[in-house]
Protein backbone atom coordinates (compact mmCIF):
# COMPACT_ATOMS: atom_id res chain seq x y z
CA UNK A 1 0.00 0.00 0.00
CA UNK A 2 1.15 2.96 -1.20
CA UNK A 3 0.53 5.06 2.49
CA UNK A 4 1.03 8.70 0.31
CA UNK A 5 -1.86 8.75 -1.59
CA UNK A 6 -3.96 6.57 0.54
CA UNK A 7 -7.01 8.52 2.14
CA UNK A 8 -9.87 7.35 4.33
CA UNK A 9 -13.46 8.31 2.77
CA UNK A 10 -15.73 8.97 5.68
CA UNK A 11 -19.74 9.47 4.06
CA UNK A 12 -21.90 11.45 6.49
CA UNK A 13 -25.17 11.00 5.90
CA UNK A 14 -26.66 13.60 8.24
CA UNK A 15 -30.93 15.17 8.16
CA UNK A 16 -30.54 17.39 5.59
CA UNK A 17 -27.84 16.14 3.87
CA UNK A 18 -25.33 13.95 2.31
CA UNK A 19 -21.69 14.85 2.71
CA UNK A 20 -18.09 12.65 1.87
CA UNK A 21 -15.06 14.01 3.07
CA UNK A 22 -11.63 12.48 2.05
CA UNK A 23 -9.33 12.60 5.55
CA UNK A 24 -5.41 12.35 5.15
CA UNK A 25 -3.08 10.42 7.86
CA UNK A 26 -2.58 13.86 10.06
CA UNK A 27 -6.80 13.18 9.77
CA UNK A 28 -7.15 16.73 8.08
CA UNK A 29 -9.63 17.38 5.44
CA UNK A 30 -8.51 17.05 2.01
CA UNK A 31 -11.57 16.80 0.12
CA UNK A 32 -15.07 17.37 0.51
CA UNK A 33 -18.29 17.37 -0.98
CA UNK A 34 -22.16 18.20 -0.02
CA UNK A 35 -25.83 17.57 -1.51
CA UNK A 36 -28.67 18.72 -0.18
CA UNK A 37 -32.52 16.73 -0.51
CA UNK A 38 -35.71 17.11 0.02
CA UNK A 39 -37.43 16.84 3.19
CA UNK A 40 -40.83 15.65 2.68
CA UNK A 41 -43.70 17.00 4.69
CA UNK A 42 -47.22 14.67 3.99
CA UNK A 43 -48.77 16.14 6.80
CA UNK A 44 -48.14 18.13 10.06
CA UNK A 45 -45.33 16.37 12.03
CA UNK A 46 -44.54 13.91 9.72
CA UNK A 47 -41.09 14.02 7.98
CA UNK A 48 -39.98 11.50 5.63
CA UNK A 49 -36.71 11.42 3.39
CA UNK A 50 -36.68 9.45 -0.52
CA UNK A 51 -34.75 6.74 0.28
CA UNK A 52 -33.59 6.83 -3.27
CA UNK A 53 -32.64 10.18 -2.95
CA UNK A 54 -30.29 9.81 0.05
CA UNK A 55 -28.62 7.04 -1.87
CA UNK A 56 -28.55 8.94 -5.00
CA UNK A 57 -26.86 12.18 -3.18
CA UNK A 58 -24.43 10.26 -0.91
CA UNK A 59 -23.11 8.18 -3.99
CA UNK A 60 -22.68 11.49 -6.05
CA UNK A 61 -21.18 13.24 -3.31
CA UNK A 62 -18.37 10.22 -2.71
CA UNK A 63 -17.87 10.15 -6.14
CA UNK A 64 -17.17 13.96 -6.61
CA UNK A 65 -14.96 14.05 -3.84
CA UNK A 66 -13.05 11.98 -4.94
CA UNK A 67 -12.64 13.00 -8.65
CA UNK A 68 -12.50 17.06 -7.95
CA UNK A 69 -8.77 16.09 -6.99
CA UNK A 70 -8.21 13.95 -9.64
CA UNK A 71 -7.94 10.25 -7.25
CA UNK A 72 -10.22 7.08 -7.81
CA UNK A 73 -10.80 3.89 -5.78
CA UNK A 74 -7.75 3.19 -5.40
CA UNK A 75 -6.46 5.93 -3.17
CA UNK A 76 -9.34 4.76 -0.85
CA UNK A 77 -7.65 2.74 2.03
CA UNK A 78 -11.01 2.53 3.62
CA UNK A 79 -14.51 4.31 3.76
CA UNK A 80 -16.61 4.66 7.02
CA UNK A 81 -20.07 5.42 7.39
CA UNK A 82 -21.81 7.94 9.74
CA UNK A 83 -25.61 8.58 9.85
CA UNK A 84 -28.36 10.14 11.06
CA UNK A 85 -29.84 7.98 13.64
CA UNK A 86 -32.76 6.29 14.06
CA UNK A 87 -34.55 7.27 10.35
CA UNK A 88 -36.06 4.05 9.52
CA UNK A 89 -36.22 2.58 5.82
CA UNK A 90 -37.83 -0.88 4.77
CA UNK A 91 -37.02 -3.14 1.57
CA UNK A 92 -38.68 -5.74 -0.40
CA UNK A 93 -35.73 -8.06 -1.41
CA UNK A 94 -37.65 -8.66 -4.35
CA UNK A 95 -38.08 -6.06 -6.01
CA UNK A 96 -35.10 -4.09 -3.97
CA UNK A 97 -37.48 -1.07 -3.61
CA UNK A 98 -38.14 0.42 -0.50
CA UNK A 99 -41.74 -0.19 0.17
CA UNK A 100 -42.26 3.47 1.61
CA UNK A 101 -40.48 6.84 2.38
CA UNK A 102 -37.56 6.53 5.18
CA UNK A 103 -39.33 8.19 8.33
CA UNK A 104 -37.43 10.52 9.98
CA UNK A 105 -36.62 10.43 13.52
CA UNK A 106 -37.94 13.96 13.97
CA UNK A 107 -41.68 11.83 12.71
CA UNK A 108 -43.93 12.31 15.55
CA UNK A 109 -46.60 10.12 13.66
CA UNK A 110 -46.67 7.38 16.61
CA UNK A 111 -46.80 9.43 19.23
CA UNK A 112 -50.14 7.88 20.40
CA UNK A 113 -48.57 4.81 19.91
CA UNK A 114 -45.99 4.81 22.14
CA UNK A 115 -47.77 6.82 24.91
CA UNK A 116 -50.53 3.65 24.53
CA UNK A 117 -47.21 1.49 25.71
CA UNK A 118 -46.14 3.71 28.24
CA UNK A 119 -47.96 2.38 31.38
CA UNK A 120 -47.56 -1.46 30.88
CA UNK A 121 -43.70 -1.49 29.09
CA UNK A 122 -41.91 1.76 30.02
CA UNK A 123 -39.60 0.03 32.57
CA UNK A 124 -38.95 -3.15 30.73
CA UNK A 125 -38.08 -1.15 27.85
CA UNK A 126 -35.93 1.36 29.45
CA UNK A 127 -34.05 -1.69 31.02
CA UNK A 128 -32.99 -3.54 28.09
CA UNK A 129 -32.49 -0.89 25.56
CA UNK A 130 -31.70 2.22 27.74
CA UNK A 131 -34.33 4.47 26.14
CA UNK A 132 -37.28 6.00 26.98
CA UNK A 133 -40.56 4.97 24.91
CA UNK A 134 -41.02 7.53 22.49
CA UNK A 135 -41.92 7.95 19.09
CA UNK A 136 -37.97 9.11 18.34
CA UNK A 137 -37.17 5.66 17.74
CA UNK A 138 -37.08 2.53 15.01
CA UNK A 139 -39.37 0.44 16.46
CA UNK A 140 -42.76 2.68 16.42
CA UNK A 141 -41.99 3.58 13.30
CA UNK A 142 -41.46 -0.27 11.81
CA UNK A 143 -44.70 -1.07 13.16
CA UNK A 144 -46.27 1.65 11.59
CA UNK A 145 -45.27 0.79 7.88
CA UNK A 146 -45.94 -2.89 8.24
CA UNK A 147 -49.69 -1.82 9.63
CA UNK A 148 -50.09 0.24 7.05
CA UNK A 149 -48.46 -0.14 3.92
CA UNK A 150 -50.02 -2.12 2.02
CA UNK A 151 -49.52 -5.70 2.22
CA UNK A 152 -46.49 -5.07 4.12
CA UNK A 153 -47.54 -7.34 6.83
CA UNK A 154 -47.44 -10.54 4.32
CA UNK A 155 -44.37 -9.54 2.75
CA UNK A 156 -42.99 -9.70 5.90
CA UNK A 157 -44.44 -12.56 7.11
CA UNK A 158 -42.73 -14.55 3.82
CA UNK A 159 -39.38 -12.91 5.25
CA UNK A 160 -39.49 -10.51 1.71
CA UNK A 161 -38.55 -7.19 4.20
CA UNK A 162 -35.78 -5.73 5.41
CA UNK A 163 -35.20 -3.26 7.52
CA UNK A 164 -32.25 -0.72 8.23
CA UNK A 165 -31.20 2.50 9.80
CA UNK A 166 -29.30 4.61 6.92
CA UNK A 167 -26.11 3.14 7.36
CA UNK A 168 -27.73 -0.37 6.71
CA UNK A 169 -29.29 1.36 3.78
CA UNK A 170 -26.26 2.63 2.03
CA UNK A 171 -24.56 -0.74 2.97
CA UNK A 172 -27.12 -2.55 1.34
CA UNK A 173 -26.68 -0.20 -1.59
CA UNK A 174 -22.71 -0.17 -1.65
CA UNK A 175 -22.97 -4.11 -2.14
CA UNK A 176 -25.27 -4.19 -4.83
CA UNK A 177 -28.05 -6.26 -1.91
CA UNK A 178 -25.23 -8.37 -0.95
CA UNK A 179 -24.81 -6.96 2.73
CA UNK A 180 -27.79 -6.26 5.28
CA UNK A 181 -25.25 -5.04 8.28
CA UNK A 182 -25.23 -2.45 10.70
CA UNK A 183 -23.60 -1.64 13.92
CA UNK A 184 -24.30 -1.72 17.77
CA UNK A 185 -24.62 1.99 17.82
CA UNK A 186 -27.48 2.87 15.71
CA UNK A 187 -28.78 -1.14 16.29
CA UNK A 188 -29.12 0.84 20.31
CA UNK A 189 -31.03 3.86 19.03
CA UNK A 190 -34.03 1.11 17.40
CA UNK A 191 -35.81 0.32 20.85
CA UNK A 192 -35.28 -3.17 19.59
CA UNK A 193 -32.35 -3.84 20.89
CA UNK A 194 -30.67 -5.29 24.05
CA UNK A 195 -27.52 -2.94 24.87
CA UNK A 196 -26.43 -5.29 27.76
CA UNK A 197 -26.79 -8.84 26.08
CA UNK A 198 -25.87 -6.58 22.84
CA UNK A 199 -28.60 -8.89 20.88
CA UNK A 200 -31.67 -8.01 19.32
CA UNK A 201 -34.87 -8.75 22.41
CA UNK A 202 -37.33 -11.43 21.64
CA UNK A 203 -39.61 -9.41 23.92
CA UNK A 204 -39.05 -6.28 22.04
CA UNK A 205 -39.58 -7.80 18.89
CA UNK A 206 -42.85 -9.01 20.13
CA UNK A 207 -44.12 -5.72 21.62
CA UNK A 208 -43.94 -4.39 18.37
CA UNK A 209 -44.98 -6.82 16.69
CA UNK A 210 -41.52 -7.16 13.81
CA UNK A 211 -40.35 -10.33 12.61
CA UNK A 212 -36.81 -10.88 13.27
CA UNK A 213 -35.96 -11.70 9.63
CA UNK A 214 -36.30 -8.14 9.02
CA UNK A 215 -33.37 -7.11 11.27
CA UNK A 216 -29.69 -6.59 10.21
CA UNK A 217 -27.39 -8.14 11.55
CA UNK A 218 -25.20 -6.46 14.18
CA UNK A 219 -21.57 -5.69 13.95
CA UNK A 220 -19.04 -3.80 16.00
CA UNK A 221 -18.03 -0.13 14.96
CA UNK A 222 -14.74 -0.88 13.88
CA UNK A 223 -14.09 -4.12 11.52
CA UNK A 224 -13.55 -5.05 7.71
CA UNK A 225 -17.16 -5.87 6.82
CA UNK A 226 -17.51 -6.33 3.57
CA UNK A 227 -16.47 -4.73 0.54
CA UNK A 228 -17.76 -1.99 -1.69
CA UNK A 229 -19.40 -3.13 -5.17
CA UNK A 230 -17.28 -2.06 -8.08
CA UNK A 231 -20.63 0.18 -9.35
CA UNK A 232 -19.82 3.22 -7.55
CA UNK A 233 -15.54 2.82 -7.77
CA UNK A 234 -13.97 0.55 -10.14
CA UNK A 235 -12.17 -1.10 -7.28
CA UNK A 236 -13.45 -2.77 -4.33
CA UNK A 237 -12.87 -1.01 -1.17
CA UNK A 238 -13.13 -1.67 2.41
CA UNK A 239 -16.29 -0.61 4.32
CA UNK A 240 -14.63 -0.54 7.45
CA UNK A 241 -16.51 1.45 10.29
CA UNK A 242 -20.00 2.34 10.91
CA UNK A 243 -21.26 4.83 13.65
CA UNK A 244 -24.41 7.14 14.43
CA UNK A 245 -23.59 10.71 14.20
CA UNK A 246 -23.24 11.44 17.63
CA UNK A 247 -21.62 8.45 18.84
CA UNK A 248 -18.90 9.06 15.78
CA UNK A 249 -18.32 12.81 16.60
CA UNK A 250 -17.91 11.54 20.08
CA UNK A 251 -14.88 9.09 18.81
CA UNK A 252 -13.92 12.13 16.61
CA UNK A 253 -13.33 14.32 19.85
CA UNK A 254 -11.04 11.31 20.81
CA UNK A 255 -13.68 11.63 24.30
CA UNK A 256 -12.72 7.82 24.38
CA UNK A 257 -11.98 7.74 28.34
CA UNK A 258 -14.82 7.63 31.17
CA UNK A 259 -16.79 11.10 32.30
CA UNK A 260 -15.41 12.67 28.98
CA UNK A 261 -17.80 15.08 27.57
CA UNK A 262 -18.70 16.22 24.10
CA UNK A 263 -21.20 18.84 22.51
CA UNK A 264 -22.54 19.22 19.61
CA UNK A 265 -24.65 23.02 19.08
CA UNK A 266 -25.76 22.79 15.45
CA UNK A 267 -29.96 23.15 14.87
CA UNK A 268 -29.93 20.96 18.63
CA UNK A 269 -27.40 20.76 20.95
CA UNK A 270 -26.25 17.01 21.19
CA UNK A 271 -24.38 16.19 24.36
CA UNK A 272 -22.85 12.60 24.85
CA UNK A 273 -20.66 11.35 27.91
CA UNK A 274 -18.78 8.49 27.91
CA UNK A 275 -18.98 5.65 30.22
CA UNK A 276 -16.77 3.62 29.94
CA UNK A 277 -17.55 -0.21 30.02
CA UNK A 278 -20.60 0.51 32.21
CA UNK A 279 -23.81 1.35 30.89
CA UNK A 280 -25.23 3.82 33.35
CA UNK A 281 -28.66 3.75 34.02
CA UNK A 282 -30.42 7.44 34.55
CA UNK A 283 -32.17 9.04 37.02
CA UNK A 284 -32.71 11.90 35.12
CA UNK A 285 -34.21 11.16 31.87
CA UNK A 286 -31.12 10.93 29.92
CA UNK A 287 -30.52 8.35 27.40
CA UNK A 288 -28.11 4.93 28.00
CA UNK A 289 -26.77 4.33 24.70
CA UNK A 290 -23.73 2.55 23.30
CA UNK A 291 -20.80 5.31 22.60
CA UNK A 292 -18.93 1.72 20.17
CA UNK A 293 -17.71 -1.65 20.15
CA UNK A 294 -14.08 -1.95 19.17
CA UNK A 295 -12.64 -5.67 19.37
CA UNK A 296 -14.50 -7.07 22.50
CA UNK A 297 -14.82 -4.04 24.33
CA UNK A 298 -17.97 -2.08 24.48
CA UNK A 299 -18.25 1.94 25.44
CA UNK A 300 -21.71 3.18 26.36
CA UNK A 301 -22.73 6.59 27.00
CA UNK A 302 -25.00 8.95 28.48
CA UNK A 303 -27.52 11.33 25.90
CA UNK A 304 -29.22 14.37 26.81
CA UNK A 305 -30.35 16.07 23.17
CA UNK A 306 -31.39 20.34 23.70
CA UNK A 307 -33.99 20.42 20.72
CA UNK A 308 -33.30 24.24 19.97
CA UNK A 309 -29.88 25.21 20.08
CA UNK A 310 -28.54 27.01 17.56
CA UNK A 311 -32.29 26.71 15.72
CA UNK A 312 -32.53 29.98 18.74
CA UNK A 313 -30.27 31.98 16.65
CA UNK A 314 -31.91 31.43 13.68
CA UNK A 315 -35.45 32.25 14.70
CA UNK A 316 -33.68 35.72 15.96
CA UNK A 317 -33.07 35.93 12.27
CA UNK A 318 -35.45 34.72 10.23
CA UNK A 319 -38.64 34.58 13.11
CA UNK A 320 -38.29 38.03 15.26
CA UNK A 321 -35.32 39.41 12.34
CA UNK A 322 -33.25 41.15 14.71
CA UNK A 323 -30.20 39.90 13.48
CA UNK A 324 -29.42 39.42 9.66
CA UNK A 325 -26.54 36.55 10.24
CA UNK A 326 -26.07 33.78 12.78
CA UNK A 327 -22.66 35.13 13.39
CA UNK A 328 -23.50 38.58 13.94
CA UNK A 329 -25.39 37.25 17.32
CA UNK A 330 -21.55 37.02 18.99
CA UNK A 331 -20.98 41.01 18.10
CA UNK A 332 -24.66 42.14 18.85
CA UNK A 333 -24.49 40.50 22.44
CA UNK A 334 -20.85 41.73 23.16
CA UNK A 335 -22.54 45.49 23.15
CA UNK A 336 -23.62 44.63 26.53
CA UNK A 337 -21.86 43.00 29.93
CA UNK A 338 -25.47 41.03 30.37
CA UNK A 339 -28.77 40.04 29.33
CA UNK A 340 -29.83 42.84 31.90
CA UNK A 341 -32.41 40.49 33.44
CA UNK A 342 -33.96 39.18 30.47
CA UNK A 343 -34.12 35.41 30.36
CA UNK A 344 -35.24 33.37 27.30
CA UNK A 345 -36.22 29.68 27.21
CA UNK A 346 -36.36 28.89 24.07
CA UNK A 347 -39.10 25.77 24.39
CA UNK A 348 -40.07 26.44 20.53
CA UNK A 349 -40.81 22.68 19.99
CA UNK A 350 -41.01 22.12 23.40
CA UNK A 351 -38.23 20.53 25.91
CA UNK A 352 -36.20 17.93 25.63
CA UNK A 353 -33.65 16.40 28.17
CA UNK A 354 -33.67 16.51 31.19
CA UNK A 355 -37.37 17.70 31.69
CA UNK A 356 -39.06 16.40 28.32
CA UNK A 357 -41.92 18.74 28.32
CA UNK A 358 -43.52 18.73 24.80
CA UNK A 359 -46.14 20.94 25.72
CA UNK A 360 -43.45 23.63 26.91
CA UNK A 361 -42.93 27.17 24.94
CA UNK A 362 -41.02 29.47 24.24
CA UNK A 363 -40.87 31.80 27.43
CA UNK A 364 -38.80 36.10 27.58
CA UNK A 365 -39.29 36.54 30.48
CA UNK A 366 -37.53 40.19 32.61
CA UNK A 367 -38.56 42.29 30.03
CA UNK A 368 -37.98 46.25 31.04
CA UNK A 369 -38.10 49.62 29.74
CA UNK A 370 -34.33 49.26 29.23
CA UNK A 371 -34.56 46.18 27.59
CA UNK A 372 -32.30 46.51 24.16
CA UNK A 373 -31.40 44.12 21.17
CA UNK A 374 -28.63 43.19 22.61
CA UNK A 375 -30.05 42.14 25.90
CA UNK A 376 -32.48 39.81 23.99
CA UNK A 377 -29.56 38.10 21.79
CA UNK A 378 -27.01 38.11 24.77
CA UNK A 379 -30.11 35.91 26.67
CA UNK A 380 -30.53 33.72 23.29
CA UNK A 381 -26.70 32.69 23.80
CA UNK A 382 -27.21 32.12 27.69
CA UNK A 383 -30.09 29.59 26.64
CA UNK A 384 -28.33 27.81 24.94
CA UNK A 385 -25.42 27.09 27.41
CA UNK A 386 -27.47 27.13 30.37
CA UNK A 387 -30.16 24.09 28.54
CA UNK A 388 -26.66 22.30 27.98
CA UNK A 389 -25.59 23.12 31.23
CA UNK A 390 -28.83 20.94 32.56
CA UNK A 391 -27.57 18.42 30.93
CA UNK A 392 -24.16 18.03 32.08
CA UNK A 393 -25.52 18.73 35.52
CA UNK A 394 -27.36 15.58 35.10
CA UNK A 395 -24.66 13.71 33.43
CA UNK A 396 -22.68 14.40 36.02
CA UNK A 397 -25.27 13.49 38.98
CA UNK A 398 -26.27 10.37 37.31
CA UNK A 399 -22.18 9.08 37.34
CA UNK A 400 -20.40 11.04 40.09
CA UNK A 401 -18.21 12.38 37.71
CA UNK A 402 -16.26 15.17 38.12
CA UNK A 403 -16.07 17.02 34.66
CA UNK A 404 -12.66 18.22 33.68
CA UNK A 405 -13.97 19.99 30.02
CA UNK A 406 -16.26 19.60 27.50
CA UNK A 407 -15.09 19.35 24.06
CA UNK A 408 -17.46 21.09 21.21
CA UNK A 409 -17.94 21.78 18.05
CA UNK A 410 -21.10 22.48 15.32
CA UNK A 411 -22.11 25.68 13.58
CA UNK A 412 -22.93 27.58 16.74
CA UNK A 413 -19.27 26.48 18.59
CA UNK A 414 -17.71 28.92 16.72
CA UNK A 415 -19.38 31.66 18.32
CA UNK A 416 -16.64 32.66 20.90
CA UNK A 417 -18.69 34.64 23.79
CA UNK A 418 -21.53 31.19 23.81
CA UNK A 419 -18.06 29.20 24.14
CA UNK A 420 -17.05 31.58 27.17
CA UNK A 421 -20.85 32.09 28.66
CA UNK A 422 -20.68 27.86 28.19
CA UNK A 423 -17.53 27.59 30.37
CA UNK A 424 -18.52 30.36 33.03
CA UNK A 425 -22.17 28.93 32.93
CA UNK A 426 -21.04 25.16 33.62
CA UNK A 427 -17.44 26.33 35.76
CA UNK A 428 -15.81 23.73 33.36
CA UNK A 429 -12.85 24.16 30.39
CA UNK A 430 -14.58 24.37 26.97
CA UNK A 431 -12.30 22.96 24.22
CA UNK A 432 -13.50 23.76 20.48
CA UNK A 433 -11.87 20.93 18.15
CA UNK A 434 -9.91 21.93 15.36
CA UNK A 435 -11.36 19.71 13.03
CA UNK A 436 -15.05 20.71 13.06
CA UNK A 437 -16.38 17.83 10.89
CA UNK A 438 -16.09 15.62 14.07
CA UNK A 439 -18.73 13.22 12.98
CA UNK A 440 -17.38 12.58 9.77
CA UNK A 441 -13.98 12.25 11.37
CA UNK A 442 -14.85 9.54 13.87
CA UNK A 443 -16.30 7.41 11.64
CA UNK A 444 -12.71 7.88 9.15
CA UNK A 445 -11.06 6.98 12.50
CA UNK A 446 -12.82 4.09 12.79
CA UNK A 447 -12.72 2.45 9.41
CA UNK A 448 -8.92 3.90 9.33
CA UNK A 449 -8.27 1.59 12.42
CA UNK A 450 -9.52 -1.81 11.11
CA UNK A 451 -7.37 -1.54 8.07
CA UNK A 452 -4.49 -0.74 10.22
CA UNK A 453 -4.32 3.10 8.49
CA UNK A 454 -3.79 4.32 11.55
CA UNK A 455 -2.28 1.33 14.26
CA UNK A 456 -3.94 1.96 17.36
CA UNK A 457 -6.04 4.36 19.32
CA UNK A 458 -2.71 6.52 20.42
CA UNK A 459 -1.69 7.21 17.65
CA UNK A 460 -5.35 8.79 16.60
CA UNK A 461 -5.10 10.79 19.96
CA UNK A 462 -2.03 12.37 18.84
CA UNK A 463 -3.96 13.76 15.81
CA UNK A 464 -7.00 14.60 17.92
CA UNK A 465 -6.02 19.34 18.00
CA UNK A 466 -7.23 21.87 20.05
CA UNK A 467 -8.50 25.34 18.21
CA UNK A 468 -9.28 27.15 21.31
CA UNK A 469 -10.09 26.62 24.82
CA UNK A 470 -12.25 28.66 27.06
CA UNK A 471 -12.21 28.91 30.61
CA UNK A 472 -14.62 30.57 33.57
CA UNK A 473 -14.16 33.71 34.46
CA UNK A 474 -17.11 35.10 36.73
CA UNK A 475 -17.86 34.91 40.46
CA UNK A 476 -19.73 32.47 41.80
CA UNK A 477 -22.63 34.64 42.77
CA UNK A 478 -23.16 35.57 39.03
CA UNK A 479 -22.84 32.27 38.15
CA UNK A 480 -25.73 30.97 40.92
CA UNK A 481 -27.28 33.80 40.05
CA UNK A 482 -28.19 33.05 36.66
CA UNK A 483 -29.24 29.37 37.25
CA UNK A 484 -31.41 30.79 39.83
CA UNK A 485 -33.31 32.90 36.84
CA UNK A 486 -33.02 30.55 34.70
CA UNK A 487 -34.84 27.43 36.81
CA UNK A 488 -38.00 30.45 37.56
CA UNK A 489 -38.15 30.81 33.56
CA UNK A 490 -38.32 27.58 33.24
CA UNK A 491 -40.58 26.40 35.60
CA UNK A 492 -42.92 28.80 33.93
CA UNK A 493 -42.54 27.67 30.23
CA UNK A 494 -43.60 24.03 31.45
CA UNK A 495 -47.25 22.34 30.15
CA UNK A 496 -47.61 26.24 28.02
CA UNK A 497 -49.62 24.53 25.30
CA UNK A 498 -51.26 22.09 27.65
CA UNK A 499 -55.29 23.09 27.95
N1 LIG B 1 -21.52 32.20 14.83
C1 LIG B 1 -22.66 31.63 15.23
N2 LIG B 1 -23.22 31.96 16.41
C2 LIG B 1 -24.34 31.36 16.86
N3 LIG B 1 -25.00 30.41 16.17
C3 LIG B 1 -24.50 30.06 14.98
C4 LIG B 1 -23.31 30.63 14.45
N4 LIG B 1 -23.06 30.04 13.25
C5 LIG B 1 -24.05 29.14 13.06
N5 LIG B 1 -24.92 29.15 14.08
C6 LIG B 1 -26.11 28.30 14.26
O1 LIG B 1 -25.66 26.95 14.14
C7 LIG B 1 -26.60 26.16 13.41
C8 LIG B 1 -25.90 25.51 12.22
O2 LIG B 1 -24.93 24.60 12.67
P1 LIG B 1 -24.71 23.18 11.96
O3 LIG B 1 -23.67 22.47 12.75
O4 LIG B 1 -24.46 23.42 10.52
O5 LIG B 1 -26.15 22.55 12.21
P2 LIG B 1 -26.88 21.23 11.65
O6 LIG B 1 -25.82 20.19 11.43
O7 LIG B 1 -27.86 20.89 12.75
O8 LIG B 1 -27.59 21.66 10.38
C9 LIG B 1 -27.70 27.09 12.97
O9 LIG B 1 -28.82 26.87 13.80
C10 LIG B 1 -27.15 28.50 13.18
O10 LIG B 1 -28.15 29.39 13.61
O1 LIG C 1 -28.34 14.54 11.17
P1 LIG C 1 -28.21 15.27 12.46
O2 LIG C 1 -26.86 15.84 12.71
O3 LIG C 1 -29.32 16.28 12.63
O4 LIG C 1 -28.37 14.18 13.65
C1 LIG C 1 -29.53 13.50 13.84
C2 LIG C 1 -29.41 12.57 15.04
O5 LIG C 1 -28.63 11.45 14.79
C3 LIG C 1 -30.78 12.14 15.47
O6 LIG C 1 -30.72 11.32 16.60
Amino acid sequence: MNNEKQYILALDQGTTSSRAILFNKKGEIISSSQKEFKQIYPKPSWVEHDPQEIWSTQAAVAAESVAKLGLNGKNIAAIGITNQRETTIVWDISTNQPIYNAIVWQDRRTAKYCDSLKGKYSKIIHDKTGLIIDAYFSASKIHWILENVEGAREKAEKGLLRFGTVDSWLIWRLTNGKKHITDVTNASRTMLFNIHTLKWDKRLLKIFDIPKSMLPSVKESSAVYTKTATTLFATKIPISGIAGDQQAALFGQMCIKKGMIKNTYGTGCFLMMNTGTEAVSSKHKLLTTIAWKIGDEVNYALEGSVFVGGAAIQWLRDGLQIIKKAKHSEKIANEVKDSGGVVFVPALTGLGAPYWDQYARGTLIGITRGTKRAHIVRATLEAIALQSYDVIESMLADTGNKAKEIRVDGGAAANNLLMQIQSDITNVKVIRTKVMETTALGAAFLAGLSVGYWKNIDEIQNIWQEDASFEANIKNEKRDFLKKKWRKAVERSFNWDKN
